[in-house]
């Protein structure tokens, strides 16, 4: 149903780059954010500056991740390791205070500047085929490790198709290991009261179709706005598309 395997019966949704356009939003706040603390890094070490690359860092180290794995994850790639700081860190920390929890709040900080002034935009095939599946009955939830979804679901007027909701405020509150732990899917899927086999996974990050097969859902849908079709298959898509609407029949 709705180009999916039979046996599929519930949906887990990514929400970032899956059903909002809001991946690249997310990529150029952290690029921002991580570009400043590098330079000042450089500053005080005489190491020579080497920016953020929006897209082979972002999408190895960052894209899909809780906020404060994304930091912690991309500075051990460059051999830093900062302290972790707590939730409450300012996010103007001077460089010799900043923790992982600061440069987590001012990337929030910056994110939310942007979302402010330029809105949220969602995909139409993503709203239209979330549609569809209501009206086919099959169950919904939106599995993010953002911990801005609950806002973003409500801005968008998408917050009335999802019956559950997992994100970064509940990984933190009670947990849950983020992606590419399959773990926040499986708490998608307990939710809705379905096994992992009959559920699908829609992500358009690395580490998220890296959970949905460590998960052992139904179908892992690679969602594919960037034209990296075979590191998404690599990682653990069943199948891709480049749009939701794609799985929709003609008539749809
Ligand atoms: O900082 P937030 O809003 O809690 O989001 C955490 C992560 O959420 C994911 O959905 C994004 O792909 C990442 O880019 C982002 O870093």
């Amino acid at each position: 149903m709705l180009g999916l395997p039979d046996h599929v019966t519930a949906l887990l949704f990514d929400l970032d780059g899956v059903l909002t356009d809001t991946a690249a939003v997310h990529d150029r706040a952290w690029t921002a954010t991580f570009d400043a603390f590098l330079r000042a890094h450089a500053e005080h070490t005489g190491e020579e500056f080497r920016a953020f690359d929006p897209e082979g860092d972002y999408a190895a180290f960052v894209d899909g991740k809780p906020r404060a794995d994304g930091v912690r994850d991309f500075l051990t790639s460059r051999g830093i390791t900062l302290p972790e700081g707590s939730a409450d860190d300012p996010a103007d920390q001077a460089y010799e205070d900043t923790t992982v929890a600061g440069l987590g709040n001012r990337k929030n900080a910056d994110l939310l500047r942007r979302i402010d002034s330029d809105g949220v935009a969602v995909y139409e095939g993503s709203r239209r085929y979330l549609q569809a599946a209501r009206e086919a009955g099959l169950r919904r939830a939106v599995v993010s490790s953002s911990a801005n979804t609950r806002q973003v679901l409500e801005v968008t007027g998408l917050a009335e198709f999802v019956e559950e909701r997992v994100d970064g405020v509940t990984l933190a509150e009670r947990h849950i290991a983020g992606k590419p732990a399959p773990d926040s899917y499986l708490a998608g899927a307990r939710a809705l009261g379905v096994e992992p086999e009959h559920a699908a996974v829609f992500e358009d990050a690395l580490s998220g179709v890296a959970a949905g097969r460590a998960g052992g859902f139904g179908a892992v849908v690679g969602v594919d706005r960037k034209g990296r079709a075979d590191a998404l298959h690599e990682h653990g898509a069943t199948l891709v598309v480049g749009d939701l609407a794609d799985l929709l029949g003609p008539a749809s």
